[in-house]
Formats: C-alpha cells, structure tokens, sequence
C-alpha cells in the first residue's frame, strides 16, 4: 500500500491507495481517503493519526507539504518512528511530462519556489484536460494558476482565504476583537449589523470580488474560449458559486469541475511518472 498526505496550512488530507497514479481520488474498496485538522502538529496527536497506518503494510509514504524545512524533519522523523518509513516529499519541478507525453512547464524563475501544493494540483489538472485551464484551491490561503494550451504555467495569484482574512481583522485590532466578543449570532443579510457578521460577510463580498475580476482578467487574457476551471480546497464550494455568479454577469460558458482532491490526485502522478 502507498500512504499519500497532502499537509496543508491547517488540515492533512490522506489516501491510502494499492496503486499509482490514482486517476479517480475517492474511497472504495482499495483505496482509503481522509482527513484531521493539524492541531498545531500537537506529537501524540499526530501520533495516533499515524498509528492508524500501521497495520496497512506501507511500502511508500508519498507527502505534498507546505510547511518549512524543519516541520518536515518533524515529520520525517515520525514516519519513520511509527511506520518504519522515510517519507518522500514531492518537489515544484520545471516541467513536468505528463501520462499522454504532453509537458507542463513552470513559469517561475526558482521553479522550487512555487509551492508544491499549487504545481500538484497543475498536474492533477494538466493530467485531466488538454486544453486552457485555471486551477483555484481555496484553503488557508486562496492560489490561482493559469495554464496555457501548450502547457505554459501563465503565474497565478496568492491570496488571503475566507478565514484568514478574517483572522488578520480580529488579530491586527482591539477593537475589533472586543466587540466581536459581544456579538451573539451573525446578523445581517448581505451587511452584517454586529461586528462578527460584519467581517464574514465583508470577507464573503472579498471573495466574491476577487472571483468577479479574475473572472474578467480571464475572459480578456485567455488564448482560447475552451478555459476549463478547476475548484479544490475547504472553501471549493463557496468559490465555484462565485465564478458562477461573476461568469453569469460576464455572459461567459467556462466549464468548471470541482475536484476536492486535485493535490492528492497531482501527488499520485508525480511520484508514478517523474520519479
Ligand atoms: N473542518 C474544517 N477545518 C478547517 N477549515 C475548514 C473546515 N471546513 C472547511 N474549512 C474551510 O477550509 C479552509 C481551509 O481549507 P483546506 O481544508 O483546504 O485547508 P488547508 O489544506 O490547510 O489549506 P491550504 O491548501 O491553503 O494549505 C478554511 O479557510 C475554512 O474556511
Ligand atoms: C501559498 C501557499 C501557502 C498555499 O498553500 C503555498 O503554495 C506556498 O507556500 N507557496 C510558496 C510561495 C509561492 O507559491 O509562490
Ligand atoms: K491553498
């Protein structure tokens, strides 16, 4: 069996699969999928969520890891005390060449610097569509990245998600915070009239302005009409509405697929085909 973990900023997201690459990412007879919220990557914590593994006789533990150099010594170091194992964590590459020989090439000038979340779920995507397309993972922090037909990573965008931009409020000002503390329910429509709705909901209308105009940026900016957008992350949900809305306005007909396990997906080939 092969463990593959997709260790974002504040959730891992596991699969546990007999074979690679893993075309579909879901749960079924073979394959194992789950999840746990980090808990501040609390040791016996990630102990127990490891120990679970021990009885599925690992050959390969596969990782996709945002954090730094020494929280994946961490978890190195746990693999291998738990499962017996030395990790293998993916790497953003300069290109990669995909199932059907087609390649895929990074557009940063230190193509490690783009984080392995974002190249992975380019693969994942690159792996399920020849044409245009954008890839937007909304988690802890939203990404954007736009591909060419030719397979030419276009750059994309780093953004503040939903709960961080309303972290940093509440964070960044006392006052904020305090009458936050008073408030009971959200309350408002699309204008919050406590101070707790009122940031939700001003974090919601962000978003929702950030879809709009990458929505726009998109239609004036793409090669072709065929883009194809891809939605993965905690707050997927909440952004495939958004492009909907913004596309609706915009009289625009991009198909949109929403693929909560894009990085997984993205990990499985990378390991089976570049490495
Ligand atoms: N149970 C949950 N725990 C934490 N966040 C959740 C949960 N359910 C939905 N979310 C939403 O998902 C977002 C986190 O997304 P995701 O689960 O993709 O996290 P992540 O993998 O740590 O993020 P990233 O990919 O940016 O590292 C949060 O902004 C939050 O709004
Ligand atoms: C932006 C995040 C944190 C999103 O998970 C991750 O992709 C990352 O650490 N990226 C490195 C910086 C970059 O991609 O340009
Ligand atoms: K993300």
């Amino acid at each position: 069996m092969y463990l593959l973990l997709d260790l974002g900023n504040s959730r891992c997201k596991y699969l546990l699969s007999d074979a690679l690459p893993v075309v579909v990412v879901q749960s079924s007879e073979e394959n194992e999928l789950g999840s746990w919220d980090n808990q501040s990557f609390n040791q016996d914590f990630w102990e127990r969520q490891l120990q679970r593994f021990q009885s599925k006789k690992l050959s390969k533990v596969f990782v996709s890891s945002v954090a730094g150099k020494e929280r994946k010594e961490w978890l190195e170091a746990m693999c291998q005390q738990v499962l017996g194992l030395t990790p293998l964590f993916a790497e953003s590459t300069d290109t990669y060449v995909s199932e059907k020989l087609r390649r895929l090439s990074n557009s940063y000038d230190s193509p490690m610097a783009l984080g392995v979340d974002r190249w992975l779920a380019m693969v994942g995507a690159f792996e399920l569509c020849d044409t245009e397309f954008v890839v937007i993972d909304a988690g802890t922090a939203i990404t954007t990245d736009w591909v060419s037909v030719a397979g030419q990573h276009q750059g994309g965008h780093i953004v503040a998600g939903g709960r961080m931009l309303q972290q940093s409020l509440l964070g960044g000002t006392g006052g904020i915070a305090w009458s936050a503390s008073h408030d009971g329910e959200l309350k408002g429509e699309s204008f919050g009239v406590n101070t707790s709705a009122a940031v939700a909901l001003g974090a919601e209308t962000m978003i929702k302005g950030y879809c709009g105009q990458l929505m726009k940026d998109i239609a004036d900016q793409a090669e072709t009409k065929a883009v194809k957008l891809f939605v993965t992350g905690g707050d997927g949900d909440f952004i495939v509405t958004c492009l909907q809305e913004a596309m609706k306005e915009r009289q625009l007909e991009y198909s949109i697929s929403y693929q909560p396990h894009l990085v997984l997906k993205g990990l499985s080939y990378w390991f089976s085909l570049n490495n």
